[in-house]
């Protein structure tokens, strides 16, 4: 039949292809030799690529199948701290698999603490050195006659607590190499430890701490003097002495202390050792600020339906990463949002904006996006224990929210009517009727989350088999 011949002649001399793929008349052996150890290569190349489209297609398809879950809400709200009590609560052995790029991570919370400590005695020193005259009034007309200024501190502070200063400073080095290998491109004004998303940071920081290998265990042999471990561990008694110090509490408490600075200060002793292992209180509670958004696949070790796979989006919060949460709101089951209860608190990044207001702001443009309209919104009221303090020191909340009035300033009364706030946008602005869930939460509390996560859960779980109509 003349269509079959449409497609036999593939292979025909005259076809331009093949024909510059045939070995030249005269070719040698060698240039033969050489012709076809290229070929292989092509060949192994285009192998290669074959398979990296499976892989790619097998990925793109498992995260079809899979769990997707988005966390949002404001930095510093909890986000990356829900997701670790995720993987501690669901996956554990691969939590624990992280321990070495945490165990420096928590080392550098601690070093990023000592090194505000120091900023904030330095400032006392500058403060109180006071230029004078000896023989100030004896002048005319009560001014000083020139000559020589006599400089003298009117600080509690002594020379033993410069002799200290100067002995922690190898601690300085370190954080400023180990900040730069995280994120080159970090600056000065960034307070809090951070990596970019995607950038392997976790292979980096495991490099780091296993580098360097030990000969005895729990001896400094073997490390060298880039190794925070041996660092922290010369310097832990300055630490200590330093932060028990009643002189140096005096100090912070008349520049008022900020709140972050105790990070992990009260655990030096323990933590400033060779043979420190980070425990997992220590991974959930150690501060990462998240730039962009990382994605975070695992595996449920237990459960309903274990084996199945979750993938969760933790988003930086900051406001100049919230255009970046749009791409991920296509496809995802549901979105966990904290909201911290921070009536009395300012942005960092704009410190004319209260922390709460902003909050609202966003959880009502959530609530109203369209492209979410299917999605199941959790609202989780985090840091409830920062809540607590902060009413028990006897802040009000009518001074920061005057419609809140003369109701009784206690836990129960704030909680309820904010959390009644959010209901109503919630409700009011959803493009149709969804349910509202939400917890009171202090995600630093492991065990009290890992009970709040097994319900959030089900829940979830039981809305996407919903929706693909299992049940
Ligand atoms: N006291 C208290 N601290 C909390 C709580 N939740 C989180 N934190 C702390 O608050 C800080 C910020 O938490 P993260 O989980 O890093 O916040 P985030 O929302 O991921 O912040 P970004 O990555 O900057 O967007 C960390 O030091 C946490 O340990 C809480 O419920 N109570
Ligand atoms: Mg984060």
């Amino acid at each position: 039949m003349a269509s079959s011949s449409l497609f036999t002649s593939a292979t025909d001399a005259d076809d331009p292809l093949s024909k510059a793929l045939q070995p030249p008349p005269d070719e040698s052996p060698d240039d033969r030799a050489l012709r076809l150890q290229q070929q292989r290569e092509a060949q192994a190349i285009s192998h290669r690529i074959d398979e990296d489209i499976q892989e790619s297609k097998k990925a793109f398809d498992r995260r079809k199948k899979a769990i997707k879950i988005l966390l949002l809400g404001q930095a510093e709200s909890g986000k990356s701290t829900t997701l670790k009590n995720f993987q501690l609560a669901f996956s554990p052995a691969h939590f624990r698999n992280e321990r070495a790029a945490w165990k420096t991570i928590v080392q550098l919370n601690l070093i990023r603490s000592i090194k505000r400590l120091l900023e904030i005695l330095q400032d006392e020193w500058d403060q109180s050195v006071r230029p004078s005259r000896p023989d100030k009034g004896k002048g005319v007309a009560g001014r000083s006659p020139p000559g020589p200024t006599v400089r003298f501190s009117t600080s509690p502070l002594t020379d033993t607590h410069r002799r200290i200063r100067m002995r922690l400073s190898p601690l300085i080095s370190i954080e400023e190499e180990l900040t730069k290998r995280l994120l080159p491109e970090a600056n000065e004004k960034v307070r809090d430890v951070c990596v970019r998303a995607g950038s392997g940071w976790k292979g980096v920081l495991t490099s780091v701490s296993s580098n360097h290998i030990e000969r005895r265990p729990g001896t400094a042999e073997g490390r060298s003097k880039d190794d925070p471990t041996a660092v922290l561990a010369a310097c832990r008694d300055d630490i200590v002495t330093l932060w028990e110090d009643p002189v140096v509490r005096e100090v912070l408490k008349k520049h008022n202390l900020p709140f972050k600075v105790h990070s992990f200060l009260n655990d030096a002793a323990r933590i400033a050792t060779l043979i420190y292992e980070p425990t997992d209180d220590d991974i959930v509670r150690a501060r990462l600020r998240t730039l962009g958004v990382e994605e975070h696949r695992f595996t449920m070790e237990n459960g309903a339906l274990p084996g199945s796979e979750w993938y969760i989006y933790d988003v930086g919060g900051s406001r100049s990463n919230r255009p970046m949460w749009i791409p991920y709101f296509d496809d995802i089951q549901a979105i966990i949002f904290l909201a911290p209860l921070a009536f009395n608190l300012m942005l960092e990044e704009d410190s004319k904006v209260n922390r709460l207001e902003d909050s609202i702001m966003l959880w009502k443009e959530i609530c109203g996006n369209p492209l979410l309209g299917k999605t199941t919104l959790i609202l989780f009221l985090n840091k409830m224990d920062i809540l607590q303090a902060t009413l028990a020191s006897g802040i009000r909340v009518s001074k920061y929210v005057p419609s809140y009035g003369e109701q009784p300033n206690d836990v129960q009364h704030v909680t309820k009517y904010f959390r009644d706030k959010f209901r109503g946008y919630h409700k009011r602005l959803s493009p149709q009727a969804r349910s509202f869930y939400w917890h009171e939460t202090s995600v630093i509390d492991t065990r009290s989350t890992a009970a709040i996560l097994v319900g959030v859960r089900e829940g979830i779980l039981r809305a996407h088999l919903q929706s693909v109509n299992v049940i």
